[in-house]
């Protein structure tokens, strides 16, 4: 059986566009779409974690706003992944690529397009939904 692996990603706003982020072709899931982050490790709470990824992954630093709701998808590949999200915003640093292949600002209304790695799918559903509330 296998254990759930907790990530936390940031849907980080600016100027009504949102950053999204492709995996490169050396890391899991080559080239689908994420909100940048990754796995809790021991010890961090959830919002350290996402604080720490950001920084290494993209060398921005956040200041998070608040959670969105979780849900855990299952790879069917030995990897079942809960993905905890929240919404960030922007407060230093200038971008510089570190793992990812890039990062584009997408409006909101165009996010769909991007082929999102599967975990992320509720999770947009959701930010779509906020939104348009
Ligand atoms: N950061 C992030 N990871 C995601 C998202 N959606 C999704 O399925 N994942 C998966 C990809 C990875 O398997 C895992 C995050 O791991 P990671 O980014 O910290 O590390 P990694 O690529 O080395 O992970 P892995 O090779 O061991 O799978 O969660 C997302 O939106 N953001």
């Amino acid at each position: 059986m296998s254990h759930t692996i907790r990530v936390t990603c940031a849907i980080i706003f600016k100027d009504q566009k949102v950053l999204c982020a492709q995996r490169s072709e050396k890391m899991s899931l080559p080239l689908k779409w994420e909100f940048p982050g990754g796995k809790i490790e021991d010890g961090e709470s959830p919002e350290q974690s996402l604080i720490r990824e950001i920084k290494e992954e993209l060398n921005l630093e956040i200041e998070i706003l608040r959670e969105f709701q979780s849900y855990t998808h299952d790879y069917n590949n030995g990897k079942v992944i809960e993905l905890i999200p929240f919404l960030a915003r922007h407060i230093g640093g200038d971008l510089e690529l570190k793992e990812h292949k890039q990062v584009i600002w997408k409006e909101i209304g165009n996010l769909k397009k991007l082929d999102w790695a599967e975990a992320d799918i509720p999770i947009l559903e959701d930010l779509l939904a906020w939104c348009r509330a």
